[in-house]
């Protein structure tokens, strides 16, 4: 009989996400660019001193836009592998997929300025 929860299998599947993520970051340009944005977005959220729930705003972005950005590269694989040569379904299924990183990005651009302006322009 099968247990109900398989924390090996769980721990397994962990180990893979792990290296999906690894993949993403050492490989994937636009995922690097994401890593190095987010990096700053903490160094000013120290220097600027968010407050806990400024923090929980900010870092739900951050993970929202690396979320699309690894569904968008995974989408971005899949397809190539499917058709290495041009086919405008593949076109479509690439922006549409792409269009969704930078929906998310640009609402997190939104909330960033909206929680860091106020704070930069207090200091001047
Ligand atoms: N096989 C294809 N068929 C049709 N259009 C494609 C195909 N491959 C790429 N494209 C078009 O080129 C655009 C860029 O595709 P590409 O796979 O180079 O994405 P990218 O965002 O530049 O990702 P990366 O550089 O990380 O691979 C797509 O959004 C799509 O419009």
């Amino acid at each position: 009989m099968s247990h109900p929860v398989d924390l090996r299998k769980a721990l397994r599947s962990f180990r893979f996400a792990g290296a999906g993520i690894a993949s993403l970051f050492r490989y994937e340009n636009n995922a690097r660019i994401h890593l190095l944005a987010a990096a700053l977005v903490v160094g000013a959220g120290f220097w600027l001193q968010l407050s806990r729930m400024e923090w929980c705003v900010i870092l739900t972005q951050v993970g929202l836009v690396w979320a699309a950005e690894a569904f968008n590269t995974a989408l971005e694989k899949l397809a190539d592998l499917v058709s290495p040569d041009y086919h405008p379904t593949i076109k479509a299924v690439k922006d549409v997929s792409a269009a969704g990183v930078l929906l998310v990005a640009l609402v997190a651009a939104v909330v960033g300025t909206l929680i860091f302006l106020p704070k930069l322009l207090a200091l001047f």
